[in-house]
């Protein structure tokens, strides 16, 4: 990546705004995965064993731009302490005066984490004010969020306008790696979408066809699909303004020859709840009212085959409701396919990476990413926003 680090820039005695990506999967305010916090960890050390004063900032979930209680940083801030070995102090809200005046008490080397910065309005919506309060605080930015890094937000882009910005380490690494792995990938090519960011990320498919020998469709990715082929599906989940960009996708697999897998099976639910009434049903037996939470297990057997012969395999968003063990067999066949799988294998996603977590399987992949729709937008070619913002190396 040819963007400056912060191993280029003079960091002692600095305040640094540093973005990461701490939207870690949380159940009832326990973190389930940390993996998103100890990828940060290194970047932290480094600039507060440089001497910096280090202001970290993140999103947590979707707010909408309001304070919503179960969405504060707190639990994350007692990890992050816990894992640095240092205290964290962690600061009611991103910007305003108690921010200011926490700031301005900071020492060389100390520590602090902001609120959740979608607590704003202004900062999905990139909006200059709120990016140059965030400035204010600091004199250096650096983006460590690999996983943010596709969203153009105040505090991931908007803010670079007003100051000196660098790359972190995890950002430099995860670009290095997937710049790599994907210039120029092994065929057979497999990529693997599911999850329940439907919206998002349909639209990165069209692109993925042009690069792909197989493409993988499950989680809540598969409902859309499904339906736009007729299927009958209940009250899952499904995004009915893309059944026609669903069915366009479908013709346009066709025409390149990419073989478009989708389920052929599903696990159903009479609800969305761990304890539901569940039973598994060819994709045209949905029963009506009932949610598809899972792939089946005929689809899981079509899916290993593809995924154990690739050189490459890309995966982002789980194959079901994994959280719920009910409904986990699907990602967990899944992720076994991939250990069996000899090719370069690369598991990419908050939710996803908690997922093969869950499987045990996390040591054999070739490489874990924080991001999931940041790693689908980086591998369509185009460089993300969060990046392309950083200062460019003479
Ligand atoms: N069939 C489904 N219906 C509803 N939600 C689903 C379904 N399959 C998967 N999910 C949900 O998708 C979520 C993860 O999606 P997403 O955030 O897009 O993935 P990632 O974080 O790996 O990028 C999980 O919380 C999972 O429960
Ligand atoms: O969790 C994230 O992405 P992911 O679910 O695709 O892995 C990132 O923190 C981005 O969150 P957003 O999709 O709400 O902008
Ligand atoms: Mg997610």
């Amino acid at each position: 990546m040819n963007k400056k680090s912060i191993r280029d820039v003079e960091l002692a005695g600095k305040r640094v705004f540093c973005r990461v990506d701490f939207n870690v999967p949380m159940q009832d305010g326990v973190i389930t995965d940390d993996t998103r916090i100890r990828a940060a960890v290194p970047t932290i050390r480094y600039m507060a064993d440089a001497g910096a004063k280090v202001i970290l900032a993140s999103h947590f979930g979707r707010p909408k731009g309001q304070v919503v209680e179960e969405m504060r940083l707190t639990p994350v801030a007692a990890h992050l302490s816990a894992l640095l070995g240092k205290e964290v102090t962690k600061l009611g809200d991103s910007v305003g005066e108690e921010v200011k005046a926490a700031v301005a008490g900071m020492k060389n080397g100390d520590v602090l984490l902001l609120e959740n910065v979608r607590f704003h309005p202004g900062e999905e919506k990139n909006d200059p004010e709120l990016a140059k309060s965030f400035a204010e605080l600091a004199d250096l930015f650096v983006n460590d969020a690999f996983g943010t890094a596709h969203r153009a937000h105040a505090s991931t882009a908007g803010i670079a306008q007003y100051i000196p910005a660098v790359s972190g380490l995890l950002m430099e690494k995860e670009i290095r790696f997937m710049g790599g792995a994907l210039s120029n990938p092994e065929r057979p090519f497999t990529a693997i979408v599911g999850g329940a960011k439907v919206k998002d990320k349909i639209a990165v498919i069209e692109n993925l066809l042009t690069k792909v020998d197989h493409l993988i469709i499950g989680g809540g990715m598969a409902n859309t699909f499904l339906k736009a082929q007729g299927y009958a599906i209940g009250a899952s989940l499904c995004e009915d303004d893309k059944l026609d960009l669903a069915r366009s996708l479908m013709e346009q697999a066709k025409e390149r020859g990419v073989n478009l897998m989708m389920p052929i099976d599903v696990v159903v639910a009479d609800r969305f709840a761990a304890d539901a009434e569940k039973k598994t049903v060819a994709i045209d037996a949905i029963p009506e009212g009932w949610m598809a939470l899972d792939i089946g297990p005929k689809t899981v057997e079509a899916y290993h085959r593809v995924i154990v012969e690739s050189k490459t395999v890309v995966w982002n968003g789980p194959m079901g409701v994994f959280e719920m063990d009910a409904f986990a067999q699907g990602t967990i066949g899944v992720a076994r396919a991939m250990k069996e799988c000899s090719g370069t294998t690369i598991i990419g996603g908050g939710d996803s990476v908690a997922a093969v977590e869950k499987a045990g399987v996390a040591e054999e992949m070739t490489h874990i990413s924080t991001g999931g729709g940041a790693s689908l937008e980086f591998m369509e070619g185009k460089e993300l926003p969060g990046v392309t913002v950083l200062t460019d190396n003479e």
